[in-house]
């Protein structure tokens, strides 16, 4: 029919939409009631929000851009529903695994999907700084990625940390995927050279520290970001989603949208 509106992604890849309006995946969860007051703060409409068993579909059809801060199981659904309705999507769920990414890539042919394991200005910096030592600093460092989070997280290694690692992987020049290791018990053997080890801690209500350790015969250099709440989550969140639309349908991350 002549005069309706075409599919949100090509209303948007004319980058005429100046005010985003959000809708959330995960609405009644910890990030996602933090995502709501930081859009109630920051004047962002919240056009409405789903948790298990909502309809995605509807929301996707009402929105500018999805946030999605739910659970892997969802994920598909949620990219189908992005790309039915032609909306970008953030996605900072964690714990994904390789198909997860696969369908993201696919996703990415179709809408701009942007997804990070953390949406913080600290950490995206922090990842650019890991890079940079992992560089410079020769294989007689060993790296070692130790996180911890609240008591109800249910992943790990966190999906920051696994972010962190792939950056210290980069900077070496070696794929994280065959250099890395996820849990030492028991007889272990001594450490093996090249890999990035990671350790997970969970207690009480830590929103999120990360610290990554170079570590040589005589000295130790950690990089290290605490969060001290879930705001700089959400506000990251929103920062993403305006910067996301009106992109051409690709794969994006945190770096590109604040610049670094
Ligand atoms: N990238 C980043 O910067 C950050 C990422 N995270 C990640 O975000 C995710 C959510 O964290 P958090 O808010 O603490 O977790 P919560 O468990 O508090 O919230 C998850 C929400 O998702 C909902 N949900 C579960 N399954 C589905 C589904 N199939 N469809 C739609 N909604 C669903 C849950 O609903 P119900 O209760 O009905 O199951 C719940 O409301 C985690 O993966 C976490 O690691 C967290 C902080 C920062
Ligand atoms: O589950 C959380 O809480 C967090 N998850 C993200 C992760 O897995 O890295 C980001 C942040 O650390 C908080």
């Amino acid at each position: 029919m002549r005069g309706a509106e075409p599919p949100g992604g090509a209303r948007r890849a004319s980058g005429e939409c100046a005010v985003t309006k959000i809708g959330i995946i995960g609405s009644q969860g910890r990030m996602g009631q933090a995502i709501a007051a930081a859009a109630e703060a920051a004047g962002v409409e919240v056009a409405g929000g789903v948790d298990k068993d909502g309809d995605v579909a509807t929301l996707a059809a009402k929105v500018d851009v999805l946030i999605d801060f739910s659970s892997p199981g969802a994920l598909e659904g949620n990219l189908d529903a992005a790309m039915a309705a032609g909306v970008p999507v953030v996605i900072g769920t964690t714990g994904l695994e390789e198909r997860h990414h696969w369908l993201i890539d696919s996703a990415a042919q179709v809408i701009p999907v942007l997804q990070t394991g953390n949406t913080s200005l600290g950490v995206t910096l922090l990842a650019h700084l890991v890079r940079e030592a992992a560089n410079r600093l020769g294989e007689d460092w060993d790296i070692e990625i130790v996180e911890t989070h609240h008591r109800m997280k249910v992943d790990a290694p966190s999906g920051t940390a696994l972010l962190l690692g792939e950056a210290a992987a980069e900077g070496r020049g070696i794929a994280l995927a065959d250099n890395s290791e996820r849990g030492r018990d028991g007889i272990t053997g001594k450490r093996e050279s090249g890999t990035i080890g990671f350790a997970a801690l969970r207690g009480g209500t830590v929103a999120g520290d990360h610290a990554v350790m170079f570590l040589s015969d005589s000295e130790r250099l950690t990089l290290s970001h605490m969060a001290e709440n879930r705001t700089i989550f959400a506000k990251g969140a929103l920062r993403a989603a305006e910067w996301v639309q009106g992109k051409p349908a690709g794969r994006y991350t945190m770096p590109e949208v604040l610049g670094l």
